[in-house]
């Protein structure tokens, strides 16, 4: 035990060393201060180079602080719909991206007075950049399990525009936007909705885009910019607006859509157009029946299937053609297959609500077929479908048009301002579609494939019945379109597949004023025919 005592101990350590003939507990000494100094210095060159990181590397370290703190703060978009996560798992992230080191060069205001963006740096290169390569129509982007990326023109303004990494559409940059929309100049407003304002601006390749700049707040419009991102992004329909890409910097979250140059539905049936309004019966069709096929695709077309929630006048645009796109999907839900409901929080436009899903929150594309109706009961009325405005048995669209048509004054419900009345049976098909499709038994509601065929034999026997007018007095054709026993019509005995009549209410089903006056718009569309034809069906 004396080897370790306190004698022996020193003695050694007072030993000289080879070192400079410095002693033992002198080169002990030296040796712990140097470590020392060395860890210390790892240490501050470890915290140098984190605070550095944004800077020198914006693709990832912002990517990673922005995503923590958008999950805090906003439920996620899978909270309500698990198949988001399951079939998108890596776009769930397309909002948690990165916050670029420009962000602290700009002051931001999206207040409704003034949504002005000031950028404090004018100095950035602002040289036209060459045109945008059009989106890849393909989603492997987001398959593959790609997260998005800052792109490397952010902060730096110029430069070429950036590929989405979800594999379609465009990461914009803020000062591209802002130059775009002259700094989102209050001239260039367009529209303003309840999650942000919508601006027209002209891209540097001359495109002419719409941008919405989703206002700054963090609930329901960060989840609106997430839906759009990862839903309709990958959808590509002639009816359905397409979303070009976004723009996500700092506080910033802004969609970038194609300009549908024509404005809205309702301003077209509710705006001050004069005693007589340009939209014909015709047109009204046509806004029907393309807006029905952009709703069939998103419910029959895509896996899983879109449920749009917010069918509306003002989200259907117009363009010079009148041909109708669905926009505005920042309410959207995703349903998959072999789900037949999601229940969420009730949202949409009052007036257009489906009953069930506002009584029970479950949610499902029938919902949309019921706002649907609702929305060619307005276009057929020109009528709003709630108008207080009204006498009380009138404020409610539905309830309204309902009773009209069962004491059969059908006819005494088209917007006064066509000029040119449909025809008796034109105006039946297209009541018949609308009724149906606000059933208040969602499971009688048909399908958006089926009121596409409802429709487009309704436009034929519009052409048929018209030729007949001209031909009116040339003999009648061998060919005659037969009443079917059901109510269905049929050409040389065939059922016609998907013909409004082909789903019929049962006969006797007739316990309610509802049935009965289903039943009685069928007789006035099926009376034994008197039609003859040598279209081709
Ligand atoms: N792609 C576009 N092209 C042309 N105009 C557009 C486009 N997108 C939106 N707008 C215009 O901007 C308006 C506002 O659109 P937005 O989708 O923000 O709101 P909304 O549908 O009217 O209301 P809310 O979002 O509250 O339901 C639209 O009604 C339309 O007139």
């Amino acid at each position: 035990m004396s080897f370790w005592n306190g004698g022996f101990l020193n003695n050694e350590l007072s030993k000289k060393t080879s070192i400079f003939g410095l002693r033992l507990w002198v080169v002990i000494g030296i040796c712990v201060g140097a470590a020392i100094v060395l860890v210390l210095f790892l240490i501050s060159l470890c915290l140098t180079s984190r605070r550095r990181s944004p800077s020198s590397s914006p693709r990832k370290k912002p990517q990673k602080s922005l995503k923590l703190h958008l999950q805090d703060s906003t439920p996620s978009v899978s909270t309500d719909i698990p198949e988001i996560h399951h079939h998108h798992h890596q776009t769930a992230s397309a909002a948690a991206v990165a916050a670029p080191a420009s962000v602290a060069d700009v002051r931001i205001d999206v207040g409704k007075a003034d949504h002005r963006v000031v950028l404090a740096d004018h100095h950035h290169n602002s040289h036209p950049r060459p045109p945008a390569a059009p989106p890849s129509a393909s989603t492997t982007g987001t398959a593959s399990g790609e997260t998005i990326g800052t792109p490397s023109s952010m902060g730096g303004g110029g430069g070429p525009p950036e590929v989405s990494h979800l594999g379609w559409g465009h990461w914009y940059t803020l000062r591209e936007l802002e130059e775009a929309t002259g700094g989102l100049a209050e001239e260039n407003v367009i529209g303003e909705g309840g999650y942000g304002i919508v601006y027209r601006g002209v891209l540097a390749d001359n495109t002419t885009v719409a941008v919405k700049n989703l206002l700054n707040n963090r609930g329901q419009a960060e989840k609106e910019f997430k839906v759009e991102v990862e839903v309709i992004g990958r959808v590509r329909h002639k009816n359905l607006v397409r979303l070009l890409g976004y723009c996500v910097e700092g506080e910033y979250r802004m969609l970038v859509y194609e300009y549908v140059d024509n404005g809205n539905l309702e301003q077209w049936l509710h705006g001050d157009v004069g005693e007589v309004s340009p939209l014909t019966w015709d047109i009204r069709m046509n806004i029907i029946l393309g807006t029905a096929k952009g709703l069939a695709y998103l419910h029959e077309g895509l896996e899983p299937k879109v449920v749009h929630r917010d069918v509306k006048a003002s989200n259907i645009l117009l363009d010079h053609h009148w041909n109708s796109k669905v926009s505005d999907f920042g309410l959207a839900k995703l349903l998959c297959s072999e789900r037949s409901y999601v229940t969420t929080r009730v949202m949409g436009t009052f007036g257009y609500v489906a009953p069930e899903y506002a009584s029970t929150g479950m949610l499902n594309e029938r919902s949309d077929i019921y706002s649907f109706g609702v929305l060619i009961m307005e276009i057929i009325s020109g009528r709003a479908p709630v108008d207080y405005t009204r006498p009380p048995g009138e404020v409610n669209l539905v309830d309204w048009l309902k009773n009209m048509v069962g004491d059969r004054k059908s006819e005494q419900v088209v917007d006064p301002r066509i000029p040119e009345k449909p025809s008796p049976k034109a105006l039946k098909r297209a009541l018949l579609v609308a009724l149906r499709c606000v059933d208040p038994d969602a499971h009688k509601r048909p399908k958006m494939g089926h009121v596409i065929h409802m429709l487009e034999m309704d436009d034929l026997l519009v052409r048929d019945e018209r030729k007949l007018g001209r031909e009116s007095s040339s003999a009648q054709s061998s060919e005659r379109y037969h009443h079917r026993e059901g109510g269905g019509l049929s050409k040389r005995g065939r059922v016609l597949k998907g013909s409004a009549s082909s789903s019929t209410v049962p006969v006797h089903c007739c316990k309610s004023r509802w049935c009965c006056t289903m039943l009685k718009l069928q007789d006035l569309l099926n009376p034994p025919c008197r039609f003859s034809s040598t279209a081709a069906f």
